[in-house]
């Protein structure tokens, strides 16, 4: 099992040096893998397809939920070849994710010059400085979406 994983953490790496040659984005890999089998393997598209949220694990889940024609990605496992940001361990989350392997860590990310250690700070209410303001407005009005919601009969919950 460990070189199994080892093994797709390979494919990953490789995958993430890809992306930084052909300048799509940073040195990000992931790979979905169901049952030993290779689902999806992504590279960050950030540069690419200036796309913010275009990071490995997103591109990886979005890919794999596609190949597989469902958003309940509960059987699969997710490599990656860093710490997962807060926004791809939310997305993993949202994919149902049983199992995830990363390398490096939020700080190796850090040293490189990514935000992910900062963004991790933010939600662990420790950064200083937030860097964005937060305004909560028009909650009355906004409710109405919930209640169609749940007045829905025939809606899918995910
Ligand atoms: N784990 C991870 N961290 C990032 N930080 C910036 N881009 C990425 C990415 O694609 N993956």
């Amino acid at each position: 099992m460990k070189n199994e994983h080892l093994h797709f953490l390979q494919l990953a790496v490789e995958e993430a040096k890809k992306g930084v040659l052909s300048n799509d984005g940073g040195p990000f890999g992931a790979a979905i893998v169901r049952r030993g089998e290779l689902i999806a393997l992504a590279h960050n598209e950030v540069l690419k397809t200036n796309d913010p949220t275009a990071h490995a694990e997103v591109v990886a889940i979005r890919r794999a939920s596609a190949i597989l024609g469902r958003f309940d990605l509960s059987d699969c496992v997710l490599y990656a070849t860093c710490e997962p940001c807060p926004m791809c361990l939310a997305a993993s989350y949202w994919a149902k994710i049983k199992t995830l392997v990363y390398a490096c860590s939020r700080h190796d990310a850090a040293r490189a010059g990514f935000d992910d250690a900062f963004i991790y700070e933010v939600l662990e209410g420790k950064a200083e400085d937030k860097r964005m303001e937060v305004l909560q407005m028009g909650r009355e009005m906004a409710l109405s979406a919930f209640e169609l919601w749940q007045q829905k009969g025939d809606k899918t919950l995910y």
